[in-house]
Order: structure tokens, then C-alpha cells, then sequence
């Protein structure tokens, strides 16, 4: 994971509200050093971060990346006024057991986890707590993310807001009723492990063909470049770009009828709905 780049805002550029706000990552794994990476990015003072980490190395390793304190869940849960969950859906209950019945009033817990619902944290915490769920990915890392927020018990539109700002500057992002998390997980949580392994077999596919494999690469990764550029910028439907490549009687199309024939698009739906069975399924586990 890359060390924090020359933020592109400064401080004093940023909104009104979070300028005298605190945020801990709790459990900063890959996704929590994202998140960490993002803020600091965005001009966010290191000395306003906290992070907690269960591996003493993890934490100083990222304490000397970063500059920031790594604190324990309680200190953290204490200090911090936006509390960002960042491990696995199934170290959720333990962590919320450690922190919850000490949380002081007035926290706002942003929970970065699959699958969990934001009762899932109500439960646990203190009555009142507000919760926002989110769902970000992890070109977050580049400025490109995705993340769609959703209010949970007790959040208000300023939680909500305060979500975004956390989360703008390292991509796009967008409210959806929380009814829609697990299907957004599906799609744009995992979104970019689907991508990486076409890429991948194109690459492969390539050297197949015959070329050297940094060549397929170069050629791939620019191609896939191109066409997200083209996806977000042209103004036009999917099927309209697919079209204007497709010619008559020519290469595409007879690549793309193989790509029928092996049930590309079947493939992709079962890929999704399981995906969102198991986001499912892993609410159901949590304890
Ligand atoms: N990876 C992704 O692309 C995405 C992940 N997410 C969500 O983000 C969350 C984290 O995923 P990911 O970053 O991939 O997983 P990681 O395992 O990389 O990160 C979780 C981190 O939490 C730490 N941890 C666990 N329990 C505690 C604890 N009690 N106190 C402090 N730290 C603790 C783990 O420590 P240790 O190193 O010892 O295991 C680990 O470093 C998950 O809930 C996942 O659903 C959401 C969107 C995308
Ligand atoms: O694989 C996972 O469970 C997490 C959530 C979305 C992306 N990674």
C-alpha cells in the first residue's frame, strides 16, 4: 500500500465540518490503511488520526508510514469522534464487545464492513449512537473509488455529510438506502477483483497468441485504461462503444460470439449473485 502522497487539499480548503472532528480507524488491515492513506491524501492533520491495530508490528509499521498514534480500541473509542470499523465482518462483534459498553455519547461509527448491518452496531452500542454504513473499494488508493453511504439508526443528514467528506476526496461517492449494501458490495465493493482477473486472462490470452508478456500487458492495461476513460467521459450507452469497435463480418465480432457461447454474461450475473448471497450469508454468521 502506498505512504501518504502531497495532499491535494489543504486543511483550511476543507468543508466546515470536519475540520474539528477526530477519526480512529478501528482495525487497519488493508482496507483501514486505505481509508487512512485517503484522509491524509486530503490534507487531513495526522494529528487528528488515530488508528488501532491487533499485531504491534502492523501498528508500527504504519506509525512510521504514516505519522500517526496507534492507540488501543478503548483509548481510540474515547478520543475519536468518527470511528471508522475497518476489520473483517467476522472480528466485528468482538471489537464492538471491547468498545461498546465504555462509548461515550455524541460518536459517530462508520462502518466500512460487508455484509453487517448497521443494527448489527446498534445493538451493541450505546442507544443512541449514530451508524452509517459504507461500502468503498479499494481504488480508493488512487483517487478513483467508489463508495455509497447509507444511514443507519440515529444518523442524521449531518452524519451523512460528514460520511461524504471523509470519502469524496478519494473518488465518488453515493447515498443508497441501506437495503442496497449488500448488492452495491457485489458490484462495486468486489467490482475491481472482477476486472483484475479479466485483465489477467487477457494478459495470459496474449502470451498465448504469442506475445511477450510485458507487451500484453502494456497493451491490456492501457486498453482497459482507455475504455474506462471512455465509459465515464463519452456520454454513451456500454452497447454504443461496443458497437462502434464491432465490424461488420470482422474481429470483434467473432470474438464476441465465443464470449456468448461461454456464457460471459451468465457467468457474471452468477458471480454477482453470490457475491451478494455471501454478503448475505455473513450477516447471518456475525456474532
Ligand atoms: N478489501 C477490500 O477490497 C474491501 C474490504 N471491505 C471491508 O473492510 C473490512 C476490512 O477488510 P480488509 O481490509 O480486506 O481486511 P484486513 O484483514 O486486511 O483488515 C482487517 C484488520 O483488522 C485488524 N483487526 C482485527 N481485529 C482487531 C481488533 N480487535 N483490534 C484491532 N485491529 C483488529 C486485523 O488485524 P490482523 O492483521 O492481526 O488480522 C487486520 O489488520 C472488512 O470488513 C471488509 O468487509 C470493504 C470494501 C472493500
Ligand atoms: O471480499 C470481501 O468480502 C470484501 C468486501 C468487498 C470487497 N472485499
Amino acid at each position: 500500500m502506498p505512504g501518504a502522497a502531497r495532499p491535494r487539499h489543504s486543511f483550511c480548503e476543507r468543508s466546515f465540518a470536519l475540520t474539528k472532528h477526530t477519526v480512529a480507524v478501528l482495525g487497519t488491515g488493508k482496507m483501514g490503511e486505505v481509508v487512512l492513506a485517503g484522509l491524509l491524501r486530503s490534507g487531513w492533520p495526522a494529528d487528528r488520526l488515530l488508528i488501532t491495530a491487533r499485531r504491534p508490528e502492523r501498528g508500527a509499521e504504519l506509525s512510521g508510514k504514516y505519522g500517526v498514534a496507534v492507540v488501543g480500541n478503548v483509548e481510540a473509542a474515547a478520543r475519536a469522534d468518527i470511528l471508522a470499523i475497518g476489520v473483517k465482518p467476522q472480528d466485528a462483534g468482538k471489537l464492538l464487545d471491547e468498545i461498546g459498553p465504555a462509548l461515550p455519547a455524541g460518536k459517530l461509527v462508520v462502518s466500512l464492513c460487508a455484509g453487517l448491518p448497521t443494527g448489527f452496531f446498534a445493538a451493541r452500542l450505546p442507544e443512541g449512537t449514530p451508524v452509517i454504513r459504507v461500502m468503498t473499494n479499494t481504488p480508493a488508493l488512487v483517487d478513483q473509488g467508489m463508495t455509497a453511504i447509507s444511514a443507519g439508526p440515529h444518523a442524521t443528514e449531518e452524519h451523512l455529510a460528514l460520511a461524504e467528506e471523509m470519502f469524496r476526496p478519494v473518488g465518488s461517492t453515493v447515498r443508497v438506502p441501506e437495503s442496497q449494501q449488500d448488492a452495491v458490495t457485489a458490484l462495486s465493493g468486489s467490482g475491481p477483483a472482477y476486472f483484475y482477473l479479466l485483465v489477467e486472462a487477457m494478459i495470459d490470452a496474449g502470451v498465448l497468441l504469442g506475445l511477450p508478456r510485458p507487451v500484453a500487458h502494456e497493451l491490456i492495461v492501457q486498453t482497459a485504461i482507455g475504455s474506462a476513460t471512455m465509459l465515464r467521459d463519452a456520454g454513451e450507452h456500454p452497447v454504443k462503444l461496443r458497437e462502434a469497435v464491432t465490424s461488420p463480418a470482422g474481429t470483434t465480432a467473432a470474438a464476441l460470439r465465443q464470449l456468448e457461447i461461454h456464457g460471459v454474461r451468465a457467468a457474471m450475473s452468477a458471480a454477482l449473485e453470490a457475491a451478494r448471497d455471501r454478503a448475505r450469508e455473513i450477516a447471518a454468521q456475525a456474532v
